[in-house]
């Protein structure tokens, strides 16, 4: 009837048959990003745009390397808006001071440029290399540790740590462990990455939970806001600090600017910014929040295929051990230039597993005509990245993890992540497009570096790599249910020493 003609009309992008109220609620499982890719297969084979009703909310499913383009390119302009989620507004600082979530505009405009010009350049990221250097010889240690008796390590604990660590130290400089702080904000980015998977819930499945009496949301809205207080109170006592050590040394201030860190650097450029107080620590809390679990995901994934692919996990170790001098303890980030297939197992990892496969939800700021299809202003759009990074008109052996297809000569050798080649997308593309990519790779390489060099790897005794769990928990990010657990092995060319 009338939802036929208004179609003709407008021609929308199809759609699988809805019911009333729910819309297409029950056809998402508890991986959207798997029925969502299943959907579109049935639904739509010729240009990667299907509208899905959740709840009573239209969303534009883009699940082609071909409509990613559109929307992530081509219309770019339009689609840069996120959908408002009261949750993130209790959470962080309400919607004219957050960044990640902030709806496109002068303010989201501004922050990111301060973020993208003096907090997460290359350069900026490379003065971070001896921070980096020093935690990764703590892990190693740790690791020394339990390798001299056997003991079994939770691998995702460990990368969690580290990330968490190499971010607040970036962020807060190198007093960050002081008050047990740094255990502080991975116990709130933990709270939030659990809100979050609410926010996907507000997201995704307006209607399912929070039309239950508005008990869900008033729920979440309330640990949303005790999270907010913890972080609030965490945040101000840091840049208080910064702030007494800056009015002390304000005179020294030029030959600071090497090792400033994140607060240092935004303090001294706030005014010229115009942004104020909660816009710098509704910042931090972003930087907290993408930077530490995604890096950590990535590290966990790869360690996770490297043990169920044995051969590839030699070739790897092989290729570090060759390419870095002998007698040295570590790899160092100078090595790693040379090590072409460490970086092909970093990539295969993010194509199987982005840490974010639905991206974060886009929001159109007009109507736009994709392929003679009318997308209608105010449209959520959702970015399956996941399955555009298995499309198997893209990929050969789509579903595989083959690190040799982005190595010279492979099927894969020219493409990249980096916002250009659209069936490959784990950190987007265009103006949303995370600007924490090179700060975020640069721990996943010298980590998986150093835990492939100094250790050979072994599943705990009865554990067989059929057993490695690949079951995945749906949020904001995809984690596996399972720990990952192993047991390191000493590698007898590296010295021994540093035990501590
Ligand atoms: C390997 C690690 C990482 C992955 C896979 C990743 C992935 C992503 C993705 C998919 C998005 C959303 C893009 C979109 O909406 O289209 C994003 C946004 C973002 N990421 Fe990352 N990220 C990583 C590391 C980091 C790090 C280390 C930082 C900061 C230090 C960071 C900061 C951000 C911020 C602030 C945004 C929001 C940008 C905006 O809305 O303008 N990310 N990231």
């Amino acid at each position: 009837g009338t939802d036929k003609s208004r179609r003709q009309l407008k021609r929308l992008p199809a759609s699988p048959r809805g019911l009333p109220v729910i819309g297409h609620l029950h056809l998402i499982g508890d991986l959207p990003h798997v029925s969502l890719r299943d959907l579109a297969a049935k639904h739509d084979h010729t240009n990667g745009l299907m509208l899905v009703r959740l709840g009573t909310v239209p969303n534009l499913i883009v699940s082609t390397p071909h409509a990613a383009q559109a929307v992530l390119r081509t219309h770019d302009h339009i689609f840069a808006s996120r959908p408002p989620s009261t949750i993130v507004d209790d959470l962080q600082y309400g919607p004219s001071s957050n960044f990640g979530a902030a709806p496109y505009g002068e303010h989201w405009r501004q922050v990111r440029k301060l973020v993208t010009t003096h907090l997460l350049t290359t350069k900026k990221v490379n003065s971070y290399h001896l921070a980096r250097q020093e935690e990764v010889c703590l892990v190693m240690a740790k690791l020394r540790n339990a390798a001299a008796v056997g003991m079994e390590v939770d691998i995702s604990e460990m990368v969690n740590t580290f990330t968490n660590d190499v971010v607040c130290r970036a962020v807060s400089g190198k007093f960050f462990r002081v008050e047990g702080r740094n255990k502080l904000f991975r116990e709130l980015i933990e709270v939030n990455s659990v809100l979050s998977a609410g926010f996907c819930l507000e997201n995704y499945f307006p209607g399912r939970l929070a039309m239950l009496l508005g008990m869900f949301t008033r729920f979440m809205r309330n640990k949303a806001a005790v999270a907010h207080k913890r972080w609030d109170e965490l945040l101000e006592n840091i840049i208080c600090d910064h702030e007494r050590r800056r009015f002390k040394h304000s005179a020294e201030s030029a030959e600071q600017e090497q090792s400033a860190d994140f607060i240092d650097v935004m303090l001294s450029v706030q005014e010229g910014y115009g942004i104020t107080r909660d816009n710098i620590k509704a910042i931090l809390m972003d930087i907290f929040d993408a930077g530490t679990n995604t890096s950590a995901l990535v590290l966990e994934f790869a360690m996770v295929e490297l043990m169920c692919n044995p051969n590839l996990r030699t070739k790897l170790q092989d290729e570090v051990r060759k390419k870095t001098p002998k007698g040295q303890e570590l790899v160092n980030e100078e090595n790693l230039a040379s090590m072409s297939y460490l970086r092909a197992v970093v990539k295969e990892t993010l194509r199987l597993h982005p840490p974010a496969p639905l991206l974060l939800p886009h929001q159109s700021m007009a109507d736009c005509e994709i392929d003679g299809y009318t997308i209608p202003s105010g449209t959520r759009v959702i970015i399956n990245s996941w399955a555009i990074n298995r499309d198997p008109e893209s990929w050969e052996k789509a579903d595989e993890f083959i690190p040799e297809r982005f190595t010279d000569g492979g099927s894969a050798a020219a493409i990249d992540f980096k916002g250009n080649n659209f069936q490959f997308i784990p950190f987007g593309a265009g103006r949303r497009m995370c600007p924490g990519l090179n700060f975020g790779l640069a721990s996943v390489e010298i980590m998986l570096a150093n835990l492939m060099y100094c250790f050979d790897w072994n599943l705990p005794t009865g554990v067989d790599k059929q057993d490695i769990d690949m079951t995945e928990v749906f949020g904001l990010t995809v984690h596996r249910k399972e720990k990952l657990v192993l047991v390191p092995k000493l590698h007898d060319t590296v010295p021994s020493g540093h035990v501590i």
